[in-house]
């Protein structure tokens, strides 16, 4: 609204100041009273420019509460990506550890899934069973992604299909750089796709926006793969294979774990900016802090514990846990 005053204001120079001066409480209150009063002492582009920002202002109220209905109506119907469906699965090792139970969750497109717990939950578990990490083997249940049975094929091909995992502790790659690293895994999604691959100067091209988006240093692309970087570095190196890959579902395991604050910052923003770039994607983000979430923008958080998704809700959950943490969910009856 002040800004619309101030573009008037030259319009209305020939008018005695004082005529054309509204307060912008009164402006904000009653716009057609006060546009009326100063069309009856005849400032007339004032008036007109009170009606306007004031029909501006409705159409703003308008369009976001068209946007936020039509997002709550569009929550249940949009595609679900991920379907897990009373997944049990235990460890492949002489232990033969039980360590999922029966484990539930359907992610939709372009949501964000938080799964919090108390260590040794299950949570790294969840993830690296979704992944088909050799170390776990399913005994019960079924977990989709779309149409396609997750548990039927080999983690290559779970990537192919658009499944993603960002490591809680990134491995080194020794002798591979990055930008090998990155143009070879790219390239395997554009051949299972069919699509031509990308040659090194097509494909630095590519990459070289995504490290500018990013914010990151363009020194990492001769690296070898996490080769000698700092735990935050790896991090950020995750992101920008999220950023490359452009996965449909994104499991991103305790990713806010040993960064500094802008470290966290960033890497929330790298998250935020591949949702923006298509907000169909989904994520799935092991985490055990609030804050990491509010940064990321979550909207569903389920606390994980013995193997089992034992409470599920929104924001507010992260919030509550944060205050008071997990014994009133894991001890309900106290
Ligand atoms: N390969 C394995 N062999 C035997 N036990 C395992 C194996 N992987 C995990 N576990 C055990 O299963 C339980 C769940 O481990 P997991 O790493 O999934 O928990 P988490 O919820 O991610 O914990 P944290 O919050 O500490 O990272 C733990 O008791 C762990 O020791």
């Amino acid at each position: 609204m002040a800004m619309v005053m101030a573009t008037v204001s030259p319009a209305v120079g020939s008018v005695p100041p004082r005529a054309c001066r509204a307060s912008r409480a009164s402006v904000l209150r009653a716009p057609a009273a006060v546009s009326s009063r100063h069309a009856q002492k005849g400032c007339f582009a004032t008036a007109t420019a009170i009606l306007l920002a004031a029909s501006a202002r409705s159409e703003v109220r308008r369009a976001r509460y068209a946007s936020r209905s039509s997002h709550v109506r569009r929550a249940a119907d949009r595609p679900v990506v991920l379907e897990v469906q009373d997944v049990e699965a235990q460890s492949t090792d002489e232990d033969h550890k039980q360590i999922l139970k029966g484990l539930n969750l359907t992610i939709r497109e372009g949501e964000v899934h938080a799964v919090m717990g108390p260590n040794g939950s299950g949570k790294s578990t969840l993830a690296k069973v979704l992944i088909g990490d050799s170390a776990y083997e399913v005994t019960a249940g079924t977990a989709k992604l779309g149409e396609t049975d997750l548990l039927d094929k080999e983690p290559h091909e779970r990537a192919l299909e658009g499944l993603f995992l960002a490591f809680q502790s990134p491995p080194t790659v020794g002798g591979v750089s990055n930008l090998d690293f990155l143009r070879a895994a790219y390239n395997a999604q554009r051949r299972a796709r069919e699509e031509p691959e990308l040659d090194v100067i097509e494909f630095y091209g590519f990459v070289t926006e995504k490290l500018t988006e990013l914010k990151i240093n363009p020194d990492f692309l001769n690296r070898n793969v996490n080769e000698g970087f700092s735990g935050g570095e790896r991090k950020r190196n995750e992101m920008l294979q999220m950023a490359v890959l452009q996965p449909k579902l994104a499991i991103l395991d305790e990713i806010d774990s040993g960064l500094d604050i802008d470290a966290l910052k960033d890497v929330a923003e790298a998250i935020r900016n591949v949702r923006e770039q298509d907000p169909k994607r989904s994520m799935l983000v092991v985490t055990h802090f609030e804050r990491f979430l509010r940064y990321v923008e979550a909207d569903h958080v389920h606390v994980m514990y013995q193997g089992r998704i034992l409470k599920s809700g929104g924001k507010e959950l992260a919030d509550k846990l944060d205050e008071e943490g997990y014994d009133w969910v894991l001890n309900p009856a106290k």
